[in-house]
């Protein structure tokens, strides 16, 4: 994914091993970047060169195959969390179609899911998205720990943090509308994960919505392989008492030719507080109590909520 034409307004923050490394002198400065780039809009474009164009090109032909695979066998892709599991023919949004694999960048979720798939193996699938989730996951969190230590959070509480994540990778399709047929891909939604890293062929469609209102679209670029979108959620909204934006994000699809996603998306088994750091008694007093974020994907499952984009604050604003 790059930016051109609208999508210009997204900063373009290049992530390399050197400033991932909080030794280094880059680390601070980037570190800075990304948080403010999270706090204006929410998201940001990472130019990361460890993921390399002949990885991601590999994982999207994969991701071809594994839609093809029929469809009796699709739907043994289950799971008991919202959107977790395979998703198709939704009547509000029929072009899209995705799978979960709950566990992602870990060896054994992966080699469970391809055998679900594939009973009798493919080690290609397993080997290659196992490399690319493992790389996903590394941006991720050296992402989170940019934010942590740009706002000065203590790094034993964000270790502690980190160490209790889990990811969902979504691999996601994209057909194009039949005649008279809506073009929406996916509803405006805001996501429920901590953040997400999202990666895509060269077709365009997903739209994001600025703290400003606008809306703009990310626009994949064939001249800056190896760019992704990182985009925060709600629970990295409530963490960070409200100063991390979490952006209202949908897709459309207008032209002739499918599109796929691939998104690795985190969560945290740790309870989500506020760190002492971010809260202010006087002018920015504490705004979310200390939640589960499972108990949070249940209460945007249940009573009907899963259409309304932010759940945040009526689930723990104080
Ligand atoms: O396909 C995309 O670009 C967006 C996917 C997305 O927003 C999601 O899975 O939550
Ligand atoms: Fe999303």
């Amino acid at each position: 994914m790059g930016s051109n034409g609208e999508s210009g307004k997204l900063p373009f923050i290049e992530i390399t091993e050197e400033s991932m490394n909080p030794s280094s002198n880059s680390w601070l400065p980037t570190a800075h970047k990304v948080r403010r780039a999270l706090e204006t809009n929410g998201c940001f474009l990472a130019k990361y060169n460890q993921l390399c164009p002949e990885l991601h090109d590999k994982m999207f032909k994969l991701s071809e195959e594994l839609f093809q695979l029929p469809t009796e066998v699709k739907l043994k892709n289950t799971s008991s969390i919202l959107g977790f599991g395979y998703g198709s023919n939704f009547s509000f949004m029929p072009l899209v179609e995705y799978f979960g694999l709950e566990g992602g960048a870990t060896l054994g979720a992966t080699k469970e899911f391809t055998n679900l798939m594939w009973p009798s193996g493919n080690d290609n699938f397993c080997d290659t998205t196992y490399a690319y989730s493992k790389l996903l996951s590394e941006l991720d969190h050296g992402v989170m720990r940019m934010v942590f230590g740009s706002y000065g959070v203590d790094n034993k509480y964000c270790d502690q943090l980190l160490n209790s994540s889990f990811y969902l990778m979504r691999f996601l399709k994209y057909r194009t509308p039949k005649v008279d047929e809506i073009n929406l891909g996916l509803l405006p939604h805001v996501d429920k994960n901590f953040l997400g890293i999202i990666d895509t062929n060269k077709v365009p469609g997903l739209e994001i919505q600025m703290k400003d209102g606008q809306w703009i679209t990310c626009q994949p670029s064939p001249t800056t392989p190896s760019t992704f979108l990182v985009i925060a959620g709600e629970p990295f909204q409530a963490w960070s008492n409200g100063r991390i934006f979490a952006p209202l994000h949908k897709v459309v699809i207008t032209g002739t030719e499918e599109k796929y996603t691939i998104a690795l998306f985190s969560f945290m088994r740790e309870k989500i507080k506020v760190p002492e750091e971010l809260i202010y008694h006087e002018e920015n007093p504490l705004k979310f109590k200390e939640f589960n974020h499972l108990d949070f994907l249940e209460f945007v499952r249940s009573g009907g909520r899963s259409k309304v984009p932010r759940l945040i604050v009526p689930f723990c604003g104080v």
